[in-house]
C-alpha cells in the first residue's frame, strides 16, 4: 500500500521585520539569526511532519513585508491552504496592519469564501521585555475577525513555533480530506530541496 502525503502551502504575511523569515527558519532548520536581511519577494522551505496520523509536506512561503516589494510577493498568494498573519508584540503598528494583510491576501489569493479560509495569527518576539500589544487585545482582534487561533511565539527561543505551524496544518486538514493534495510520498522528494531556486534572498 502506498502511503499518501498531503502537500500543503502555508504563507507567512506581515510587516517587514516582525520575524516571518525567522519563524520559518526556526521551524524548518531550528536556527535563529539575529542579523537577517529583509526578504526580497518570496522564498520557501519545506518541512515534513505528521499531524494526527496524517503525513504532510508543509511548504512554507515567506514573503517580503516591506511595501516596496508588494508586487513581488502578491503573485505567490494563490493556492495557499492557510495564511499565517504575523505581527510583533513589540510593534503596535504591525498589529494594526493585520487587517490590511488579511485584505491583501484575500484579494490576491482570490479567496472565494473568506469567512471559511483558515487564518492563524502569530504574535512574534514574545521574548522581548517591552511589549506594545497585549495578549488580550490580540485575542480580541482574532475573535472579532473570524475566531482565528492566536499564538504568541518567539523565533529567537523557539517558543510555540512548532505548535503554531501544527495548528495551521490541523486547520487545513479539518476543512476537508484534501484529496486534491494527496500525492504518493515517493513523488514528494521533488519538494525536498532546502531552498527554492525560484525565490529571492533574504
Ligand atoms: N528578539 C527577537 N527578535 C526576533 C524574533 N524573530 C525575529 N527577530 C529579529 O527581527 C529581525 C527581523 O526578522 P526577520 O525574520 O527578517 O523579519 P521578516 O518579517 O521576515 O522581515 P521582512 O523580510 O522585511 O518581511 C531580525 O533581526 C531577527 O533576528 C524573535 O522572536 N525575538
Amino acid at each position: 500500500m502506498t502511503t499518501k502525503t498531503s502537500l500543503l502551502k502555508v504563507i507567512l504575511l506581515g510587516d517587514g521585520g516582525v520575524g516571518k523569515s525567522s519563524l520559518m527558519n526556526r521551524y524548518v532548520t531550528n536556527k535563529f539569526d539575529a542579523h537577517l536581511f529583509h526578504t526580497i519577494g518570496v522564498e520557501f522551505l519545506n518541512k515534513e511532519l505528521e499531524v494526527d496520523g496524517h503525513q504532510v509536506t508543509l511548504q512554507i512561503w515567506d514573503t517580503a513585508g516591506q511595501e516596496r516589494f508588494r508586487s513581488l510577493r502578491t503573485p505567490f498568494y494563490r493556492g495557499s491552504d492557510c495564511c499565517l498573519l504575523t505581527f510583533s508584540v513589540d510593534d503596535s503598528q504591525s498589529f494594526l496592519n493585520l487587517g490590511n494583510w488579511k485584505k491583501e491576501f484575500i484579494y490576491y489569493a482570490d479567496v472565494k469564501e473568506p469567512e471559511k479560509f483558515p487564518f492563524v495569527v502569530l504574535g512574534n518576539k514574545l521574548d522581548v521585555t517591552e511589549r506594545q500589544v497585549s495578549t488580550e487585545e490580540a485575542q480580541q482582534w482574532c475573535q472579532e475577525n473570524g475566531d482565528y487561533p492566536y499564538y504568541e511565539t518567539s523565533a529567537k527561543d523557539a517558543t510555540n513555533v512548532a505548535v503554531a505551524f501544527e495548528e495551521a496544518v490541523r486547520r487545513v486538514l479539518a476543512l476537508d480530506e484534501r484529496t486534491d493534495h494527496l500525492i504518493p510520498t515517493d513523488t514528494v522528494k521533488l519538494h525536498r530541496k532546502p531552498r527554492s531556486a525560484a525565490t529571492c534572498c533574504s
